[in-house]
């Protein structure tokens, strides 16, 4: 199944209860929440305080990314905060697979992040062991960027490596995403699409979502 996880960092923060509530009414999968430390990104956005507020407005998964240093720290934190899916970045993890066992103890989905110029070759021996990877489509940091072209590649190689050896793992991709770039990067093998300002900077996100799930309704789902 593709799915839409609109990105809330597009969003406006002094309204979030309204913006994830958007995404129930044009009937996104997802909430895509990214969490910026100003260490591991030169960014900073939310944390656990701001999930657990948003979590009792709206019943769709929290799938959230942490662009953090040492996530070991607040894996707890974001449970207890209501993550439904938590990702974490490969270059902030001195022990990754300790991190994702972790994850899935806590009762989470487990996603590894790598960022565009990370190799592919160190999720080999963790893939059997989450349920998602999320290929940065921009270097992380910020809302707005331009999709990276010679991503669609690694995307294309993740997707065949995963059908070949029958892993149950989801491909999500974060950054750059719209409705002119969506069908490629569907067709590459991604099933799941962030999108922050596709969804947000433009007049009426309800109708935009909708338009992204007609999009994907020509693969079927
Ligand atoms: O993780 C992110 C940045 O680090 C954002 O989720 C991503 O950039 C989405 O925003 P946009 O769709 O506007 O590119």
């Amino acid at each position: 199944m593709i799915k839409l996880a609109p990105s809330i960092l597009s969003a406006d923060f002094s309204q979030l209860k309204d913006a994830v509530q958007i995404l129930d009414k044009g009937g996104a999968h997802l909430v895509h929440i990214d969490v910026m430390d100003g260490h591991f990104v030169p960014n900073i956005t939310l944390g656990p305080p701001v999930i657990k507020s948003l979590r009792k407005h709206t019943k769709l998964p929290f799938d959230v990314h942490l662009m953090i240093s040492n996530p070991d720290q607040y894996l707890e934190s974001f449970h207890e905060a209501g993550a439904d899916i938590l990702t974490v970045h490969a270059e902030a993890c001195t022990h990754l697979h300790r991190t994702v066992q972790q994850i899935k103890k806590l009762g989470m989905k487990a996603g590894v992040a790598l960022n565009p110029a990370t190799d592919l070759s160190v999720l080999k021996y963790i893939l059997p062991d989450i349920d998602m990877v999320l290929i940065m489509t921009v270097n992380p940091g910020f809302g707005g960027q331009t999709f990276i072209p010679q991503c669609l590649d690694k995307i294309r190689e993740l997707s065949k490596y995963i059908q070949e050896n029958q892993l149950p793992v989801e491909i999500e991709i974060d950054g750059g995403a719209n409705l002119d770039n969506a069908e490629e990067i569907i067709k590459a093998g991604t099933n799941i699409l962030v999108a922050g300002s596709a969804v947000y900077d433009t007049p009426n996100p309800v109708e935009t979502i909708q338009e992204f799930i007609k999009v994907f309704s020509k693969f079927g789902e």
